[in-house]
């Protein structure tokens, strides 16, 4: 077992045992925020046929030599066309088609003028200027040709993707599936949120938390009852989660007090322990085991914590496992905006928000850094990365900021 290993290389030991669950099939209104699963290759161009971007009269270009607002040339309007509608006939010259925005071009037209340069007259129009073959068409695969590849497997579906599958006429959409995750909380002082809080007991909630990041970072989150700190009792659940779910989480019992049961239970459970402790805090007694090619991992039970090792260590693998190509967080160079006070004998994340000012990102300290404070994670969008042995940080300071949603930054 590996003891007090860097961040990074505890990130690549988990990816390196993650891969997708496979994939399903889902109506295209259910896509957003999924990864596809197939490559897509336009079986049509788009648009589909020659259209007009505007509302005029399709023309032969040749027709309107010389034409002006003095000297106008007429054409005679042999059909109306409308979007929707098939053109009755091909143009010839000395026609004009009248046509509305989005409709199909007549076979021997080559320009459209827009209505507000011409003026009906009877059954002809007037046209108070000169075309040039190509001016305002839009042709057959403008857009996509037939046979391109429009979308590739890997691609997070966004509503542009959504459009794009909608204009193929795809309903149905192949896309990796969801991991099913685990949250086995443990403490004996954990009571439920529907249960009465008696003395000395706290509401458990690294299990709401937790299922809310899961579901964030693209996971089915599976919360479990809060469990006691029994070791066997421990290590008969992980292997019941193991084998019911395709990831594991647990909360509390990983350090090294008396009843902290998680590391010896993954071993009872049959796991092969990965490693314990990483160089990080807040969270460093996080440990990891495998079964079968799942793991199981074990968080603090501090609340801040356990949510920031999920940040860094466990959101990678479920984007991952959701068929993700990059699941790095991005990192900023911030200026500080507030000093931090304390030394940083081991490497440090601390919660911060950054922001964007005057051409640069700044950032300030999101408040209480212990552990189980969980307030400060609500202004913290990001993770200031203070390496191991630093002194305190000063106003002024540059410092590199890992950001944990860019939503919340600008
Ligand atoms: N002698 C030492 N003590 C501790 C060390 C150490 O190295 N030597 N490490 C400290 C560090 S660092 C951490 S982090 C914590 C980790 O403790 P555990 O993971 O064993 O977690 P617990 O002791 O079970 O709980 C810690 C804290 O969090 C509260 N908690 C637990 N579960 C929940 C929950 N589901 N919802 C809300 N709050 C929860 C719990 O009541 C405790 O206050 O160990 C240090 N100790
Ligand atoms: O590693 Mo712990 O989260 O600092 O108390």
């Amino acid at each position: 077992m590996l003891k007090e290993i860097p961040l990074e290389q505890a990130l690549n030991i988990l990816l390196k045992y993650t891969k997708p669950v496979g994939f399903e099939e889902i109506n295209i209104i259910d896509t957003l925020g999924r990864v596809l699963y197939e490559n897509i290759v336009a079986d049509f161009p788009l648009p589909p046929f020659n259209r007009s971007p505007l509302d005029g009269y399709a023309v032969i270009a040749e027709d309107t030599v010389n034409a002006s607002k003095e000297k106008p040339c007429s054409l005679k309007v042999t059909q109306n066309i409308y979007a929707g509608d098939i053109p009755a006939k091909p143009l010839v010259h000395g026609e004009a088609a009248a046509i509305a925005t989005g409709a199909p071009l007549p076979d021997g037209t080559n320009a459209v003028i827009k209505i507000e340069a011409t003026q009906p007259l009877e059954d002809r129009v007037l046209i108070f200027s000169q075309l040039k073959p190509g001016d305002n068409f839009i042709y057959m695969g403008d857009d996509v040709l037939e046979g391109e590849k429009i979308l590739s497997e890997g691609m997070i579906i966004t509503p542009a993707v959504v459009g794009l599958l909608a204009s193929m006429g795809k309903k149905q959409v192949k896309v990796f599936k969801k991991p099913k995750v685990a949250v086995l909380t443990i403490g004996d002082e954990l009571v439920g949120i529907d249960e009465p809080r008696l003395p000395g007991k706290i509401y458990n909630s690294n299990v709401y938390a937790v299922s809310a990041q899961i579901t964030e970072a693209g996971g089915r989150a599976v919360p479990y009852k809060s469990t006691v700190d029994e070791m066997n009792h421990i290590a008969y659940l992980l292997s019941y989660c193991l084998k019911e779910n395709d990831l594991v989480i647990t909360t509390g019992g990983v350090s090294v007090g008396k009843r902290d049961h998680v590391k010896e239970a993954i071993r009872l459970s049959g796991a092969n322990t990965l490693f314990w402790k990483v160089n990080i805090k807040p969270g460093t007694p996080i440990v990891c085991g495998e079964k079968d090619g799942r793991l199981i991992i074990g968080l603090s039970g501090n609340p801040s914590a356990a949510m920031i090792t999920f940040y860094m260590l466990i959101r990678p693998i479920i984007q991952r496992i959701t068929g993700m190509q990059h699941v790095n967080s991005p990192n900023v160079t911030a200026i500080m905006d507030e000093s931090f006070n304390k030394k940083s004998s081991q490497r440090r994340m601390l919660r911060a928000n950054v922001y964007w000012k005057n051409g640069s990102y700044r950032a300030v300290p999101a408040g209480t850094q212990s552990p189980g404070a969980l307030k400060s994670m609500l202004l913290c969008n990001a993770l200031i990365d203070i390496p191991g042995g630093r002194g305190p940080l000063n106003v002024g300071e540059e410092v590199n900021a890992i950001l944990l949603s860019s939503n919340y930054v600008l």
